[in-house]
């Protein structure tokens, strides 16, 4: 059955990849899995060449190789990743069916030997002969008690092994759309839905906003409190950037201290009135290290909002928020700038 041969070949691989990754001490994140399940099933060449000459080099693969390799060869094709799980968890939905209908089969064929016993039965005149019938019928039952019993142990199998491949595809998809730190979208993500969202609002004539979000003098509070701390600032300002938005606002992580909020079917003065609210409410912020009680005092963001023009492209609306942004730095920080309040004509 070809099915139940490329079933057992994906689950394989699979399994395969985990002992390779322990074997290297590899922490088992999905960006990790990702690249070793590839490596293992072989259909991404360059991966494969590279880490066989890795190996050949005795690299060591617990620190910073694993993701470089995940940025090189997986990260653009991570949705094919996700897809190929897909299809496997496919294949063995498919295989589950064929069980099915072959169990079927045959429960029918023990309809069939009930038939016949009854039949056979009715015209049996000694004791011998109805005594080969009852035992021919008690073999017959047990072969098909056995038959049911694979049947649930394979049902059981397969149920587990849905169940790891879906949270494996829901780890992937994770990775492959959301940014690891602030849990917010990642930049490729964000580049996809600007266009699909770009697309929908010229479309049906609606409006659509772009802001551009920048920590202030954040170099100087890493070198102050340190980068860890300086993570926990970023996800912290992700937080409340989130509070802010929702229903089909997209937040993303656009840069090293950078979010952009993509906001579809918003006028262009809301979009100003609701990044006023996120500057201020990220202004008067208190900060403390929840570790060691330390005040960290406060942090300060600029926002550069533009409005999207309708027949332009993704990149010209970035870069005309991008200008605000940096309009606002220089304006001295700490304040929206929108495009209609500067003088540029871009
Ligand atoms: N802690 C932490 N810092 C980051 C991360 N990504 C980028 N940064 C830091 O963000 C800082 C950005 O510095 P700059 O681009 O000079 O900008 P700035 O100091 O914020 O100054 P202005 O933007 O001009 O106000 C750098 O120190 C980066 O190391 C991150 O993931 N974590």
């Amino acid at each position: 059955m070809k099915s139940q041969g490329e079933l057992t070949q994906a689950i394989h691989y699979l399994k395969l990849a985990l002992p390779e990754m322990s074997k290297r001490n590899i922490p088992t994140t999905p960006q990790n899995y990702a690249v070793w399940y590839e490596y293992i099933a072989g259909n991404n060449g360059a991966l494969r060449k590279e880490i066989d000459s890795l190996i050949k080099k005795g690299a060591d693969f617990s620190g910073k190789i694993n993701s470089s390799l995940y940025q090189k060869h997986i990260e653009g094709n991570s949705l094919s990743a996700v897809d190929s799980i897909r299809t496997e968890v496919r294949k063995i939905i498919n295989d589950l069916l064929q069980q099915f209908s072959s169990s079927s089969d045959g429960l029918a064929g023990y309809g069939e030997v009930l038939e016949r016993f009854s039949e056979n039965i009715e015209s049996a005149d000694d004791v011998d002969s109805i005594r080969f019938l009852v035992t021919e019928l008690v073999n017959q039952t047990k072969e098909q008690e056995q038959r049911t019993r694979d049947m649930q142990s394979s049902l059981q199998k397969m149920a587990e092994e849905i169940q790891s491949l879906k949270g494996e595809v829901e780890k992937l998809n994770m990775t492959a759309t959301t940014d690891g730190l602030t849990k917010v979208a990642n930049r490729r993500f964000f580049d996809d839905e600007l266009i699909n969202a770009c697309t929908h609002c010229h479309r049906n004539h609606l409006p659509l906003s772009l802001l551009i979000l920048d920590i202030d003098h954040f170099k100087n509070f890493n070198d102050e409190h340190g980068h860890l701390t300086g993570d926990k600032v970023l996800k912290f300002v992700a937080t409340i950037i989130k509070k802010h938005f929702k229903g089909k606002d997209t937040v993303a992580r656009f840069g090293g201290e950078e979010f952009a909020v993509i906001l579809p079917e918003t006028e262009y003065d809301d979009a100003l009135i609701i990044a006023e609210k996120v500057r201020q409410r990220i202004a008067k912020q208190n900060l403390t290290d929840s570790q060691d009680n330390k005040t960290l005092g406060s942090i300060t963001i600029s926002i550069g909002v533009a409005r999207f023009r309708g027949t332009e492209s993704t990149d010209n609306l970035v870069h005309r928020a991008d200008e605000c942004l940096y309009a606002a730095k220089r304006q001295g920080r700490n304040q929206v700038i929108g495009e209609k309040s500067i003088s540029t004509v871009f």
